[in-house]
């Protein structure tokens, strides 16, 4: 840590002395600004020389460059206007041990030269400033480093323990073109320095602190001003292969996990070209956080999703109840769904009602039966694929003669205009003059074709046993349908004996390829086949799972009885007009998704097999292609025109080059092989909290885990210091902490405000419930509109889940600075004030209450009060049960 231990001087300059430096610092900020004005004009002489030599480089180079000049203009122009702090630091260094220079035009010397220091008197030797960009003057002398360049690293890692040749560290507070403050903090405090001759002085009360007393807004600010020294080691920690980060809340994980993201990007950008996934728990924490990349320069080549966004047209914001999300997240899903996607071909076609079942004549089903009804139907006729008496017309249509000499002369008889080929025989299924049948669901249970002058028909049991032939193995179910279709084949050949018949195995060979090739181009075959092995969605099957009956015998000796009918009632949300039978669920699915059921999506997928689609080609990065003025866009730039192209760019990957999940300690198992799936050749970074986890089997995940994370090193840091709550609300969560996982260690809090965390009471015991109610509206929005007049920032209310939508109505009338929130969806956010509404409720709601209670608590930068209802067992101070010492 470096601020926490720096000393800075305590605001002892004077003002004149403070307006000095602030007006050293706007001379240097305006001699940047002059510069890169320089580089954009030397880039349209570039442009205007280009012009008048005529076509010099190929046209498109031209156009790269003409793109070049313009997005330069535009970009200085934001930046004039937008960038609060492009140039936000300062470090004043010692000379060096050796007098090496960098890259960047800075000296490379970590340590001092000996005698930098007599007598605790130095002169400062080299002074850098830091931005969010590097910037060089025209003798290419740095008049700016770029924060994440080796030469700005020990503006983060130097302590006054370890302060190197850092002799003062310099934040500074600029808007547009003008500097605003500065805040020093010394790490050698004892050196008495001096530059240029004058004494080196040091302003304000620390720039750490000057970080975290500012107001809250909704969206998460950069750190890159203040990151401290254990953060900076983990966002500079080399990429190889899995670095995990763990610390309480508040520690910095969410910042410093972004934060790498921008400099693994800055390291090698053509390697992350294959672009990196930040994985978020929420939408709200997606939202939250999404400025901080652009504000850093990149975002490109970053996708934010949440948990319930990461499968393509999927936007999953519903939460199940934590019985139901406890059976969707475990990983006995995994055989589950592989039992159903293999059971739900005996269901409808998705299509079932559609134009290639009523030319496929009988194949009408109920649609309520289930598997074993259709098998026990066929027989009745109504399961062919090509009509009896069509089939009979056919054969004494001549069509087929597939005759003993093996001659076929189906052409000649005008058979179908089939290509004849002599020396095969000729099958055939005829084109019967079929009435449409009307349409219905469940696959055929019969197929009939005509060849060698004869009928051949497979029954259900037949077709049965075909289908688990071609179901054997682990292959995606829709892949295996060419595998079913030759079974299907053999099958009928099979039977028509006409194997039997040729004694000359290439003749055989020859009669079996006519008959193949005269089969498969029947359009009733393709038929029966799209009925028979319909091309599966995991929608449909995750739908054809609402069916109890169907999923109870799925799930045999996987789920319990109670757990399939929660399962199964969860599930019929997926039908949207609520007629839960199976069949037509097939054909739906489509209704509102569940964060839990986004993973069983993916999961089917894997197990169906993507129908095959063309490769899109990959977009170009423009920051690939912008060279020497790339650094220069600038926020407002990358937000609005990056939100469509980053969109865009999550839907077309689904295998990353880097992956970072946020919140780590809350995916299930089955969300981690979700994940898993999207960074097989990636690298990660991985940060959590397992005292913050809402996942009630942590060994089960920590498996998963594994198994996502694979055989690669890992590297594993520990944030230890709390820069979200004051020590007196970090107090009280500690509380929590202690009865949700004893023995585990509070980060310590950085600083204290001297406001103690408040508690009032709702409701008593022994009110009505509707009463009770009422009583919990009126102190909420009480309590509420109290702390927005307390705070300049925004106020979050978290309550349990299953008042959150009460919550959000009762606090409809305070405005946008404060927010409704499900205990859950607390995860990772901050604000202002907190309001904590009945513990008692948000520890009951499921086994890891008790963790979810202390993100509740958690959350607040300034102030924070609990809100007991009856259930909290308040004392007379209004001190819930679960929060006394
Ligand atoms: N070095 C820093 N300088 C200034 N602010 C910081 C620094 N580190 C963290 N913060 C601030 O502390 C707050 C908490 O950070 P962050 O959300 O990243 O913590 P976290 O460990 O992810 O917390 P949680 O586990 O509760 O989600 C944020 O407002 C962040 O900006």
């Amino acid at each position: 840590m470096a601020a926490q231990n720096a000393t800075h001087a305590p605001d002892h300059a004077s003002d004149s002395v403070r307006d000095r430096e602030i007006e050293a610092e706007q001379t240097h900020l305006d001699r940047v600004y002059r510069r890169l004005e320089e580089k954009i004009h030397e880039a349209e002489f570039l442009m205007d020389d280009a012009a008048k030599r005529g076509q010099v480089g190929t046209p498109g180079a031209l156009a790269e460059r003409d793109a070049q000049v313009f997005q330069a203009g535009v970009h200085l122009h934001r930046l004039n206007s937008e960038y609060e702090d492009f140039l936000f630091g300062r470090i004043d260094l010692l000379l060096g041990k050796d007098g090496k220079k960098g890259p960047d035009g800075a000296y490379t010397s970590v340590e001092p030269a000996d005698g930098a220091i007599e007598d605790n008197r130095a002169e400062i030797a080299e002074t850098l400033h830091i931005g969010r960009l590097g910037v060089l003057d025209a003798d290419y002398a740095p008049l700016v480093i770029d924060w994440r360049a080796p030469a700005a690293a020990p503006f983060y890692r130097a302590t006054p323990v370890a302060p190197g040749r850092v002799v003062r560290r310099r934040v500074i507070r600029s808007k547009g073109r003008k500097v605003l403050g500065v805040e020093d903090d010394l790490m050698r405090p004892e050196v008495t320095a001096t530059l240029d001759g004058a004494e080196l002085p040091a302003i304000g009360d620390g720039a750490l602190m000057a970080a975290l007393g500012r107001a809250r807004s909704h969206t998460m600010r950069d750190i890159v001003a203040s990151i401290q020294a254990e953060q900076d080691m983990v966002i500079r920690a080399p990429a190889a292969s899995v670095t995990e980060v763990e610390g309480g809340p508040g520690t910095g994980k969410t910042a410093v996990a972004l934060h790498r993201a921008a400099y693994l990007l800055y390291q090698d950008r053509r390697r992350y070209a294959g672009g990196i996934l930040v994985v978020s728990p929420t939408p709200l924490l997606v939202a939250y956080t999404e400025g901080v990349l652009p504000s850093l320069g990149e975002e490109g080549q970053v996708a934010i999703r949440a948990l319930g966004s990461l499968v393509d047209g999927a936007e999953a914001t519903a939460y199940d109840p934590p019985e139901v999300a406890r059976i969707k997240g475990s990983s006995r899903m995994q055989k589950l769904l592989r039992k159903a996607a293999r059971g739900a071909l005996e269901l409808a076609a998705p299509d079932a009602a559609g134009p290639a079942r009523e030319a496929g004549p009988g194949t009408g089903q109920d649609a309520q039966l289930s598997l074993e009804d259709l098998i026990t139907a066929a027989g009745d006729g109504t399961g062919d694929c090509t009509g009896g008496d069509a089939a009979d017309n056919g054969a004494k249509n001549g069509v087929t003669n597939g005759a003993k000499n093996g001659v076929t002369n189906s052409a000649k008889n005008g058979g179908q205009g089939r290509r004849a080929r002599s020396g095969t025989p000729r099958p055939t299924m005829p084109t019967p003059p079929t009435p449409p049948t009307p349409p219905a669901a469940g696959p055929p249970t019969r197929l009939r074709v005509v060849a060698f002058g004869g009928r051949i028909e497979l029954d259900a049991d037949e077709l049965h046993r075909v289908r688990q032939a071609a179901l054997g193995g682990t292959a995606p179910v829709n892949l295996l349908r060419p595998r079913a279709r030759r079974l299907l084949l053999d099958a009928l050949w099979n039977k028509s004996g006409a194997g039997r018949r040729y004694t000359d195995p290439e003749l055989a060979a020859e009669a079996r390829q006519g008959f193949d090739e005269d089969i498969t181009t029947e359009p009733e075959f393709l038929e029966f086949l799209d009925a028979w092995w319909p091309e599966l969605t995991p929608r449909g099957v995750l739908a054809a799972m609402a069916d109890e009956r169907l999923l109870g015998r799925w799930a045999r000796r996987i789920l319990n009885p109670r757990e399939v009918r929660q399962l199964a009632r969860s599930l019929r949300r997926l039908d949207e007009g609520g007629t839960s039978h199976a069949v037509k669920a097939m054909g739906d699915g489509h209704g509102p998704l569940s964060v839990h059921d986004v993973a069983l999506l993916d999961e089917l997928q894997l197990i169906l097999g993507a129908p095959m689609r063309p490769a899109k080609p990959r977009e170009v990065d423009p920051l690939d292609q912008l060279t020497g003025l790339e650094e220069l866009s600038t926020f407002a730039d990358r937000t609005s025109a990056g939100r469509g192209r980053r969109e865009r760019l999550a839907e077309e990957r689904t295998d990353y080059a880097h992956v970072i999940v946020d919140e780590a300690q809350d995916l299930t198992p089955m969300q981690w092989r979700m994940v898993g799936r999207r960074g097989r050749h990636a690298t990660w970074t991985v940060v959590g909290d397992p005292a913050q986890s809402s996942w009630s089997d942590p060994d089960e995940a920590a498996l998963a885990r594994d198994e996502a994370l694979g055989a690669r090193p890992r590297r594993r840091f520990t944030l230890t210091v709390n820069y979200r709550n004051p020590a007196e609300i970090a107090e009280l969560a500690a509380k929590v902490l202690a009865l949700a996982m004893p023995g585990m260690a509070s980060p310590q809090a950085v600083r204290s405000t001297g406001v103690e965390p408040r508690f009032t009471v709702a409701a008593l015991d022994g009110e009505r419930a509707a009463a009770a109610d009422e009583a919990l509206a009126r102190a909420t929005v009480d309590e509420a509109g109290r702390l927005l007049d307390e705070v300049d920032g925004t106020v979050g209310v978290v309550v349990a889940m299953k008042r959150r939508e009460q919550a959000r109505r009762w606090l409809a009338g305070l405005g946008d600075r404060v927010v409704a929130l499900g205990s859950l969806e607390a995860k990772g956010l901050e604000y202002d004030a907190t309001l904590v509404v009945s513990p008692a409720e948000i520890a009951d709601e499921s086994p890891a209450g008790l963790r979810v209670l202390y993100v509740a608590l958690t959350r607040a930068t300034q102030q924070l009060t609990v809100l007991s209802t009856g259930s909290d067992e308040p004392d007379p101070d209004g001190v819930p049960d679960l929060l006394r010492d």
